[in-house]
């Protein structure tokens, strides 16, 4: 199994040196965990090709082995072979994961097969602000399942079967809407959701829902259509590449002044990706299966043509620009020449490591909780940095760290390894110099 611990949290860069090569990307870690938490729902064998070795997905397979699942996972191939047939849970022994929000999706499988469970205060994720639980609350209840609050943690209860439910949510949450699919399934009859989420990664998950036989409409809308209660079965699933680790690896290209093609086979996600690029004077091209990102001269941020107004990168629910880019479209700011304002619109504390940048002399302003203006070109040093529990900021720290010359070290890096396997091994073949070392 790839239960090992890893140790090592820091990374160190000699940076300055153009990345160059090919990569061909993992899976997207908020894809394989909705799944690999819905495949608790069926009895019968599944067979899960592309799962990455990221330490998100050891712990969700740690928690199957501890319920008694059979698990086998080829690491090399990256094929996992999965039975939940003798299965058991028990809530006041087993404790679903910590430290990342994906727990919150075995809800709903424990509740369809145990009748229970149990939901750590500490299941957190990225700290990124706060992240709300009632709108899950509220998918539970809605459903006919009994949430109370215990000590340290929520039990969520049925009593009956779930009964199918119009449901509308505040906002369109990822993981709520994952929540809604995982009740509906269960439901005998049919449920709907209005905005819904629509990320890449919840069509993928859903596509996974419709192998296992549950019939959903309106998968990439903002309304989905949920016919539940059937049998469940099981069968083969190949995962998606990660739109995420391909614009990461494109950036680091872009970053570096080097050239970097990542494999693609979903360009049909990327327009406003590459739109967002070419504000920092990237131009991005899709062929064949592959994209790569050119850069002539140095990064520079493009002038709007309305008087007044900065170039804004925008980031919010899907169709909009993902939010978890938005660290690495940071990056860039703070080394493009010109002015440019990075709007978070879905976290209200997601922008704090800003301050960390000025360790490299960059100059970033908060403007509010969701807004900073990168005043970026000028001259960076390398540096010393500490990244906050954000996968993508660690991500970010590193780009800047490699695109100048000289040693400097990411503190704390180890996020990166919840959603990208071999990191270290993809940057080292495109020539970067990086390892990772142990804290002092
Ligand atoms: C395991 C997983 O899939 N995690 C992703 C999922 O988390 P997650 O599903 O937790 O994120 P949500 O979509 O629920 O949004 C997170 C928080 O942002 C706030 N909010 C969000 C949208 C909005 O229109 N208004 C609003 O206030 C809420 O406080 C919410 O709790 O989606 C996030 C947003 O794409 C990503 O950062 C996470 O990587
Ligand atoms: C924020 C992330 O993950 P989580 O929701 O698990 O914290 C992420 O994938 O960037």
């Amino acid at each position: 199994s790839f239960s090992l611990p890893f140790p090592m949290s820091n990374l160190i860069v000699h940076g300055g040196a153009p990345l160059r090569g090919r990569i061909t990307p993992s899976a997207n870690k908020n894809a394989v965990l909705p799944v690999l938490c819905a495949t608790l729902l069926t009895r019968a064998p599944l067979r899960l090709v592309g799962v990455p070795d990221i330490t998100d997905v050891r712990k969700i397979l740690d928690i199957f082995r501890a319920l008694g699942s059979q698990v086998h996972l080829d690491e090399a191939a990256g094929v996992l072979t999965l039975h939940h047939e003798h299965t058991h849970f028990d809530a006041s022994q087993h404790r679903l994961p910590e430290e990342m929000r994906s727990s919150i999706m075995l809800v709903p499988p424990l509740l369809a097969r145990f009748g229970v469970a149990r939901l750590e205060d500490n299941i957190k994720g990225c700290t990124l602000g706060v992240r709300e639980i009632d709108p899950h609350v509220e998918v539970f209840r809605h459903f006919g399942a009994e949430v109370e609050r215990t000590e340290g943690s929520l039990l969520v209860r049925r009593t009956g079967a779930l009964q199918p439910v119009q449901h509308w949510l505040d906002y369109a949450s990822v993981t709520t809407t994952e929540n809604f699919v995982l009740c509906a399934a269960g439901a005998p009859g049919t449920s709907t959701l209005t905005n819904a989420a629509s990320e890449p990664h919840v069509q993928e998950f859903c596509r996974f829902m419709q192998l296992l036989g549950v019939r959903i409409e309106g998968i990439g809308t903002s309304r989905l259509v949920v016919h539940g209660g059937g049998e469940l079965g099981g069968g083969e699933f190949r995962f998606d590449e990660d739109f995420h680790e391909i614009t990461t690896f494109l950036a680091l290209g872009a970053i570096t002044g080097g050239d970097v093609r990542v494999k693609n086979s979903a360009p049909e996600n990327f327009p406003l990706i590459d739109r967002t690029f070419e504000k920092f004077g990237v131009r991005v091209e899709h062929e064949g299966g592959w994209s790569c990102a050119r850069v002539a001269g140095p990064l520079t941020v493009q002038t709007p043509f309305t008087a007044n107004v900065l170039t804004k990168v925008e980031a919010a629910p899907w169709p909009y620009f993902p939010v978890d880019l938005l660290p690495i479209f940071i990056a860039l700011g703070v080394r493009a020449q010109g002015n440019a304002m990075f709007w978070n619109k879905v976290y209200d504390g997601a922008l704090g490591w800003t301050s960390e940048l000025s360790k490299f002399g960059a100059h970033v302003f908060s403007s509010d909780p969701h807004r900073i203006v990168t005043f970026g070109g000028g001259q960076l040093t390398p540096a010393v940095v500490e990244s906050p529990y954000i996968i993508r900021v660690a991500i970010a720290l590193f780009m800047v760290a490699a695109s100048i010359p000289g040693r400097s070290e990411i503190r704390n890096a180890l996020p990166i390894r919840r959603a990208h396997p071999r990191f270290v091994e993809n940057l080292r073949s495109l020539g970067a110099q990086v390892e990772w070392t142990c804290e002092e």
